[in-house]
């Protein structure tokens, strides 16, 4: 079978409801799209509509208020992936070049769980910064039980997603259900706003990076200045904007898991083109799946062929998420946290 070199469409709906035989067929689609191209669309998902609409709505209203009153929630620090960050403060691509300086034309808001494990888990010193609170903003107030509500729905369609990867890595389906039962997810609202000015020379909306952690579900909108992922040939292609639908990749924690079997695809978002206008203005919903900050990421049963060895020492969700996020924020906060 020839590779996938376009992202494909596949209804999780068979999985959800159907028989094992369906559970498989979906299964086996999903590891060709992780094998050849590392993103996916999926439809037959479940998820509300409406809270789609409203988490919009909220998200749209902060990101128009006035640039000091989103700085009151600004990101406290590198390692601290919460509130505010503003525009061009940081270049995601640097998590794969470091030369890469240029800063991103979106800016974002983004929380962390808002369902605590433990106590005694949550502040042991390998949690890190991972179950630091929330940072909400007093306005606009129905964010903090919107963006609730989103994360949770994400969660479990997270989980869902997790059990389709379990059975397309010829695991147990229930495999990862302990490695994210405590899941240290992220969800992020991007705004890229209409570009009056022309960018600078190399900058786009945002740099060319493959995603951190286990799965990235993506809720974006068809406007000029989108999406593009780096397919088996080395092109750039549009991923295709579908109504109702997620776009799902893997990331890095998801590409060490399988020992390279799947792969964390380089993606970025391009600019407008110049002229535009104001319909060039693009909000993401951004749900980073990661799992418990104490799951071993290490080569998984089966993911290794006949006399291949593990590609990848063995790492924790919580380590290699920190390091990702410290490599990336262009802040001034930056060298004082690295030091
Ligand atoms: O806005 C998008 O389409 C993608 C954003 C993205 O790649 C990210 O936030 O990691
Ligand atoms: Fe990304």
């Amino acid at each position: 079978m020839s590779k996938l070199l376009e992202v494909p469409v596949i209804d999780i709906a068979r999985f959800r409801f159907g028989d094992a035989e369906d559970r498989r067929a979906v299964a086996r689609e999903v590891d060709r799209a992780c094998t050849d191209i590392g993103f996916l669309i999926i439809d037959g998902h479940g998820v509300d509509p409406g809270l789609i609409e409203r988490t919009r709505a909220v998200s749209r209203e902060f990101f128009d208020l006035p640039e000091a009153e989103k700085r009151r929630v600004a990101r406290p620090g590198v390692d601290v992936s919460r509130g505010y960050t503003g525009l061009e403060d940081e270049s995601v691509a640097r998590s794969r070049d470091a030369t890469a300086t240029q800063g991103d034309l979106n800016e974002s808001l983004m929380i962390g769980p808002v369902d605590r494990p433990d106590e005694a888990y949550a502040t042991a010193p390998a949690a890190g910064q991972h179950f630091a609170p929330n940072i909400w903003p007093e306005r606009p107030a129905a964010l903090r039980p919107v963006w609730t509500e989103y994360y949770r729905a994400m969660g479990d369609l997270a989980a869902t997603i997790m059990r389709i990867f379990a059975l397309a890595l010829d695991l147990d389906e229930d495999y990862f259900d302990d490695k994210i039962d405590k899941h240290i997810s992220r969800l992020r609202l991007r705004n890229y706003p209409a570009q009056a000015q022309a960018p600078k020379p190399g900058q786009i909306r945002a740099g060319a990076h493959s995603d951190y952690g286990s799965l990235t579900i993506l809720c974006t909108e068809d406007k000029p200045g989108g999406l593009q992922v780096c397919n088996a040939e080395g092109e750039w292609v549009d991923v295709p904007i579908v109504p109702g639908t997620f776009i799902i990749n893997i990331g890095d924690l998801m590409e060490r898991w399988s020992n390279d079997r799947w792969v964390s695809t380089l993606h970025r978002v391009v600019n407008p083109p110049a002229g535009a206008g104001g319909a060039a203005r693009r909000q993401s919903i951004v749900f980073f799946h990661n799992p418990n900050y104490d799951a071993r990421i290490e080569c998984l049963p089966n993911c290794t062929r006949e006399g291949e060895a593990p590609r990848y020492p063995v790492t924790t969700s919580g380590d290699h998420l920190r390091s990702m996020f410290v490599t990336t924020q262009n802040t001034a906060t930056a060298a004082e946290t690295e030091a």
